[in-house]
């Protein structure tokens, strides 16, 4: 059933006259006209827009109940859970914060959660540091954010001493001003004098001149680093920690395209230039001669947007994990974003207060792509064209005079909703602020202007009459075929997408089936590694999805044309393509090959259908079409019996293995939640996975990647039965089929290694005593498995292959 979105979409499109889907501008006109006709459109947008979204709202019920369980917890020691209390008391109390009472609050809440940072094992200073700065900036008069800072500051050691003793006097002075007890603090302001004057003794006697200058010196940057933690003014993701797009060098007036991309290629490494060639237009090359294993360039995002599961997993502003941060950060206003220090949060230009995408759902709502397409149109506009970037993206291609005309219609419908949605929340919101009596400031932004960079309200007024339909439409289609996946491994499903990303110089990478570069990101930060010799000149390429081994030639091919618009003439597709692929790989056995009677001699060749097979059919059974004849023996498929009995035989197969694995998948989900999954289940799926492995072996070619994925799914459901050894033995299987496919030094293969490797050391760790030869058998062969992985893993995510 259709979402009233995906409804409101469909009727928009239907109206749109597909004769007027010719060009961007005349789509755009066309779909913006007949969005605000279409009576739906005003219920769509009041759930888009409604403003109920605040749970945030300030709640103290619920603030002061985690607070409390804060305590106990700390008091039972223990310390990750009562700081993960005290992060949830501080989305909500933040939102009290511009009340005095509210303000209180947030400072002890942030204050405790200092004390429970360095505590834990390891403590967490650098975290502990920037809390304490944040109650600081709450409440300026509460001792013990400054007691708790200068210790955190103290033991970190990165922060000069004098500037620690500032803020051990500090919370001196104000314990003796509210007469409570002074002991720790003036211990503490003690034992700082102390070390300073023995620091200012021996640089004295060391002769490096007056201790005075010397003092000044070195407090004055260290005082620096701690006005900015208080400020939260670390720079993440390009965007200046003040909420505004951050402005980078601009193009001078007048100059030419070529200017911006040298000031991009520049900051983005050393080694880089831009070649056009007539295959691919334009294209990162290598300036100089690249060995592999390298690191050769990295990119900041111009524009992205999280995915839903991105919201759960990163940071909003630079992606970092979120698993990894003991003390998250929340948006004041609303429950969608969350950050991993207050930096990020400052520097989040579209959660200021105000903001139009906050504290409403709609920005949630829409497709992540549609998001991440206007937030480019935004800042394009507010950049203006001197900016390099927006330069280069402007440059960037569309492809929208390939789609077929209700695709257009489609695309232009979504940039018409998306547009009016957020036009609506800036008008709402002026109006609503109007209402309250707030005049606009005096700082009314302008686009291409520095002040035209700002977030909030203003800024977003001021670019209502310069981000149209249209520019929305053509952001879409930029992001569309030049947009990355940010993902947190290689792994390629989509539900592992945390955000789709917009970058200016990595966008100018070409895609090749057999890549020389691999993409790996941190955070938000991508970084370009060469996994072969680059020589001087030759084109950086990396993979846009669809890798050689992994599909067949006019598989991949017809992928990329439906994704990218582009028909693929890299090495691996090339008319003379670099010899890989095996017609194995998604063929069938050779129609010699034998039957059940068990005949000697078999033809150990692959046979593709002819291209006289309707390709639906193909394209469903993972077969290529080819000659209809065994390439080794030339003997032909009979076609009458291979429609009759093995094509519904093969349907059979693939049916009950995907009902499998979803079963399997279940029991996984609740072997990690409440224990051994059911032992029923797994058996009743392990007889199905065998008798699909009995058909798909009668009818494939043994090295068919199908017959792979039956041996993963068998690994899979020996491995909840708990029997790694049989796990281990279908994997084994699995990885002699990807080895005849994919190419030497393959991720696909390396993954596969490791997991065999962990499988195993988890057989070895089973094997009973009786039996310690096998299992040492076993340990060899997984340290074997191990070292051909990390060997191919290593060239291509560098140090952090471990953690992959
Ligand atoms: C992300 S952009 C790369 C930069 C682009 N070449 C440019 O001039 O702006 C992707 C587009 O480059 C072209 N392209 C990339 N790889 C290609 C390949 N292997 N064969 C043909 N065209 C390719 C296609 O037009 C594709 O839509």
């Amino acid at each position: 059933m259709q979402s009233p979105l995906q409804h409101l979409l469909t009727e928009i499109s239907g109206r749109v006259n597909p004769s007027e889907c010719t060009t961007i501008a005349t789509a755009a006109a066309e779909a913006a006209r007949h969005c605000l006709e279409v009576p739906s459109f005003a219920d769509v947008a009041a759930v888009l827009l409604a403003t109920n979204v605040q749970v945030c709202a300030a709640d103290e019920e619920h603030v002061l109940s985690c607070k409390q369980r804060g305590t106990a917890a700390f008091g039972r020691a223990q310390y990750k859970q009562a700081a993960q209390l005290f992060s949830e008391a501080t989305r909500y109390c933040d939102e009290l914060s511009s009340t005095d009472y509210g303000a209180v609050l947030a400072a002890r809440l942030y204050c405790n959660r200092a004390l429970c940072l360095t505590k834990m094992q390891p403590p967490r200073l650098q975290e502990a540091l920037q809390d304490s700065s944040a109650a600081i900036a709450c409440d300026p008069t509460f001792p013990k954010a400054w007691y708790r800072r200068a210790c955190a500051a103290r033991a970190l050691g990165t922060v000069a001493g004098p500037v620690v003793l500032q803020d051990a006097r500090r919370a001196l002075q104000l314990l003796q001003q509210a007469a409570q007890d002074t002991s720790a603090a003036a211990a503490l302001v003690a034992e700082l004098e102390a070390e300073q004057e023995a620091s200012e003794g021996a640089s004295t006697a060391g002769g490096t001149g007056s201790g005075t200058s010397n003092r000044h010196s070195a407090a004055a940057p260290a005082a620096a680093a701690l006005a900015a933690t208080a400020a939260g003014s670390a720079s993440a993701n390009g965007y200046a920690a003040t909420g505004k797009l951050s402005e980078g060098a601009l193009v001078p007036a007048g100059a030419d395209s070529a200017a911006a991309l040298r000031l991009l290629l520049q900051a983005a490494g050393q080694q880089l230039a831009v070649a056009e060639s007539e295959e691919a237009g334009r294209g990162l090359v290598a300036a100089a001669s690249l060995a592999a294993g390298q690191d050769v360039a990295q990119d900041q995002p111009f524009a992205h947007a999280l995915t839903k599961e991105g919201r759960r997993q990163v940071c909003a502003t630079c992606m970092a994990r979120l698993a990894d941060v003991a003390a998250p950060f929340y948006c004041r206003h609303c429950p969608m974003p969350s950050y991993c220090s207050a930096a990020c949060r400052a520097a989040d230009p579209y959660h200021q207060p105000g903001g139009a995408e906050c504290g409403r759902p709609w920005a949630a709502l829409l497709p992540a792509e549609a998001l991440a397409a206007l937030r480019l149109a935004r800042r394009m506009a507010a950049l203006g064209e001197r900016h390099p970037a927006a330069q280069q993206v402007a440059a960037l291609g569309t492809h929208f005079q390939e789609l077929d005309p209700s695709d257009a219609a489609q695309l232009a419908a979504l940039a018409a909703v998306t547009h009016a949605t957020w036009q609506r929340a800036v008008l709402e919101s002026a109006a609503a602020r109007a209402a309250a009596g707030q005049l606009p400031g005096g700082g009314a932004a302008h686009a291409g202007s520095a002040a035209g960079e700002e977030a909030g309200e203003e800024a977003e007024e001021a670019l209502l009459s310069c981000v149209t339909v249209e520019a929305v439409l053509s952001a879409l289609c930029r992001f569309q075929i030049n947009g990355l996946a940010v993902v947190p491994s290689q792994r390629r499903g989509s539900e592992d997408r945390l955000a789709l990303a917009l970058y200016p110089v990595a966008s100018l990478m070409n895609h090749s089936c057999l890549p020389n570069v691999a993409v790996r990101f941190e955070g938000s930060k991508l970084i370009v590694r060469t996994v072969e010799a680059v020589p001087a000149g030759q084109p950086l390429l990396h993979c846009y999805g669809p890798q050689a081994g992994e599909m067949t030639t006019p598989q991949r091919q017809r992928l990329l044309r439906a994704q990218y618009y582009f028909t693929c003439r890299c090495r691996a597709c090339s008319p003379a393509p670099v010899q890989l692929e095996s017609p194995a790989a998604a063929g069938l056995k050779c129609p010699s090959f034998g039957g059940s009677d068990g005949s000697a001699g078999r033809c150990a060749g692959a046979v593709q259908p002819p291209c006289s097979v309707a390709a639906g059919v193909l394209h469903r059974y993972q077969l290529s079409a080819g000659t209809g004849a065994c390439t080794a023996c030339g003997a032909r498929l009979v076609m009458d019996r291979w429609q009759e009995q093995q094509l519904p035989e093969l349907q059979a197969a693939a049916e009950a293995q995907a009902a499998a694995v979803a079963a399997l998948a279940q029991q996984d989900r609740q072997q990690q939640q409440a224990g051994p999954a059911a032992g029923a289940a797994v058996q009743q799926a392990i007889r199905t996975l065998r008798q699909c492995l009995r058909q798909r072996q009668q009818h494939l070619h043994p090295h068919n990647l199908l017959l792979g994925s039956t041996h993963d799914a068998l690994a899979h459901a020996w491995h909840l039965a708990g029997n790694h050894e049989a796990a281990a033995q279908h994997l084994r299987h699995s990885l002699a089929i990807l080895a005849h496919s994919y190419p030497p030094a393959s991720t696909a293969v390396a993954f596969q290694q490791r997991q065999l490797a962990e499988t195993l050391r988890l057989a070895a760790a089973a094997a009973s005593a009786a039996t310690a030869a096998a299992a040492e058998a076993f340990l060899c062969e997984a340290r074997q498995a191990d070292e051909a992985a990390e060997a191919v893993l290593q060239l291509h995510f560098g140090p952090e292959a471990r953690d992959r």
